[in-house]
């Protein structure tokens, strides 16, 4: 009958082999839908194959001396990996560390920036340029980022987002005009935000520019609008990279792309609604 049968069939398959197998490919899985980008994405392809293949050597062949060349390689790739991807690394145990799990499995906020607001950032960032105001905007496509994130998490707003408000933020000599303005979903979260620096670049940037750099590599759905004082030059920082000089009308194209939203210029319209 079909009893002895089922018995004897699952007496032949490893069970534990089989669910060893299928995590092992969840969580390569899981890993490999996260990255976007093509070139880590085939560094991380190579890699999981080398250990793929170490498992396989030392699980089927017995060749003692090929499975350790074949372990060292894998070592080896490892550290160099670990360089560079540190800031990756880094992120993920800050995240295991702090129980937000959450994230590494969830997509895209769904309340995220529209293309209303991408306008009214670039006009701002471009009339901040043009009147040599310094500013830093840190647009947070989803990250959920805590207070706990930042040096110093600011003075919490909850307001609309707006071309004036944005102004009268970086305006000198008031009191949020000194660190970052955090926006999220279509709201000014805070302002007065200090971000952790980063240490790349330390001898070519300043501390804006840094703390832009320091933001966005620990965070990749996160970006940097940087408007510098001294020069009035417009800067878009996206994992950990600087894309500078650009215009206004770039910026709000690299912000496009960003969201997926349709490329091209369109005005911040200065209704009531943009107003808050
Ligand atoms: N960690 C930080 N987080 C947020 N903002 C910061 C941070 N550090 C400095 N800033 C902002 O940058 C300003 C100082 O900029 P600084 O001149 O050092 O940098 P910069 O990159 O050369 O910018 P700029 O070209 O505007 O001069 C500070 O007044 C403050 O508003």
């Amino acid at each position: 009958m079909i009893g002895p049968q089922l018995g004897e069939l699952l007496r032949l398959i490893d069970l534990r082999l089989l669910l060893d197998l299928l995590f092992a490919f969840g969580l390569g899985v899981l890993v490999l839908g996260r990255v976007t980008e093509a070139r880590t994405l085939w560094l991380l392809r190579g890699y999981l194959l080398l250990v793929a293949l170490a498992w396989v050597v030392q699980r089927y062949a017995n060749l003692p001396l090929t499975s350790k060349l074949v372990d060292a390689l894998v070592l080896a790739c490892s550290l160099a990996l670990a360089i560079l991807w540190q800031g990756e690394l880094r992120r993920l145990m800050e995240l295991l560390g702090t129980g937000r799990i959450g994230v590494l499995f969830g997509s895209r906020s769904q309340d995220q920036l529209g293309s209303g607001s991408v306008a009214v950032l670039s006009e701002a960032a471009g009339r901040l340029s043009q009147a040599r105001r310094g500013g830093l905007i840190v647009v947070d496509l989803g990250s959920d980022l805590r207070p706990e994130d930042f040096l110093n998490p600011g003075i919490g707003l909850d307001a609309k987002l707006s071309v004036d408000l944005l102004l009268n933020l970086f305006a000198a000599d008031t009191p949020l005009h000194d660190g970052a303005v955090l926006v999220k979903a279509n709201r000014i979260v805070a302002a007065g935000v200090i971000l952790p620096l980063s240490r790349q670049g330390i001898n070519r940037y300043g501390t804006r520019h840094l703390a832009a750099l320091g933001l966005t590599e620990r965070f990749d759905q996160c970006l940097a609008i940087v408007v510098s004082e001294e020069t009035g030059t417009l800067s878009l920082a996206s994992q950990g990279r600087l894309e500078r000089p650009i215009t206004s009308s770039r910026l709000h194209d690299l912000l496009s792309q960003a969201l997926a939203l349709p490329v091209g210029r369109s005005v911040a319209k200065d209704t009531p609604e943009s107003r808050g």
